[in-house]
């Protein structure tokens, strides 16, 4: 079976003196796909994304991200501004980090600032105006302006960010990493906070990010989430993968239930099973 990988992480390990927060392990995500990587409290998932987004460098393994195109790149040799830059992977974070004063509009423009600095020359050109620059600057604005209205934010794109409700901050930080053009968006828990009706709009939002041919990395432990937009479900319990599969396959399975909800496997089995 031919398979298009766009991640494949290999026997990663991440130490932090004597925790071994991550610990030889090995997953892949399809290109065009939604992969789920969940596990109780403490169970690595964010020390593997600061790995693929550069935050850390592991202590052991490899981390491939191969583009459409064929470009491969070795992450965990990337430099950190390479790997949003050159292997297009952007992330969201935990704890929002917007930047609060500035409008949603402003926000979504500091994340195209790369492409716009290139327009620049990296130089004056920018300030004074030059027709390549201004045209760049347009291009930006309108990208702006589209995923603001995607995100239902666009009569609210001259507000400060930090006024913006808990949800639509979440939804902010989707559109400006967006707004980079990732091959590979890492969401870390964007369904954190949001009542149902939010996580519903969010999976809306997600399932069209999909669609339109971005692959996705996801942690979250809204399981109402997980289940019902993931095509592949990665499970991590004290560092190492416990189980992988689909959501049907890994709902089902007494090893997953036992470790991410707790040791009472039938109390387990009911809340997952109530979740999805
Ligand atoms: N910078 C760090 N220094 C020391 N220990 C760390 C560091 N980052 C994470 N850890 C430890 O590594 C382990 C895994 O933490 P991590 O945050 O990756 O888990 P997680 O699965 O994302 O948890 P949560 O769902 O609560 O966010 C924990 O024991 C944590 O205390």
């Amino acid at each position: 079976m031919s398979t298009d990988r766009i991640l494949s992480v290999d026997q990663l390990t991440m130490r932090f003196g004597g925790i071994v927060a991550v610990q030889e392990l090995s997953f892949t995500a399809e290109r065009g796909k939604i992969t789920a990587l969940i596990g109780p409290n403490g169970a690595g998932k964010t020390t593997v994304f600061n790995c693929i987004t550069g935050f850390y460098k592991p202590t052991a393994g490899s981390i491939g991200l191969t583009h459409a195109n064929g470009s491969q790149f070795a992450i965990e040799r990337l430099k950190d501004f390479r790997i949003s830059k050159q292997a297009k992977i952007a992330r969201t974070f935990q704890n929002i980090r917007l930047f609060p004063g500035m409008t949603p509009l402003e926000n979504l423009m500091v994340a195209q600032h790369n492409t716009l600095m290139r327009a620049s020359g990296f130089t004056f050109l920018g300030l004074i105006g030059v027709p390549s620059y201004r045209s760049a600057e347009q291009d930006a604005i309108a990208l702006a302006t589209r995923w603001l209205k995607r995100v239902g934010l666009l009569d609210r794109a001259d507000d400060a960010a930090g006024n913006l409700s808990y949800g639509d901050q979440r939804r902010l930080e989707i559109a400006r990493a967006m707004c980079t053009g990732p091959a590979l968006l890492c969401l870390d828990e964007p369904a954190a906070g949001l009542n149902a009706r939010e996580s519903a709009a969010l999976s809306e939002l997600l399932l069209s990010i999909r669609a339109e041919g971005t692959s996705i990395l996801l942690i979250e432990h809204d399981m109402s989430v997980v289940m019902e937009i993931s095509d592949h479900i990665v499970v991590m319990d004290h560092g190492v993968k416990i189980a992988q599969g689909s959501p049907r396959e890994v709902r089902d399975d007494p090893r997953v239930i036992a470790a991410y909800l707790g040791t009472d496997e039938e109390e387990a089995a009911a809340v997952m099973e109530s979740e999805s």
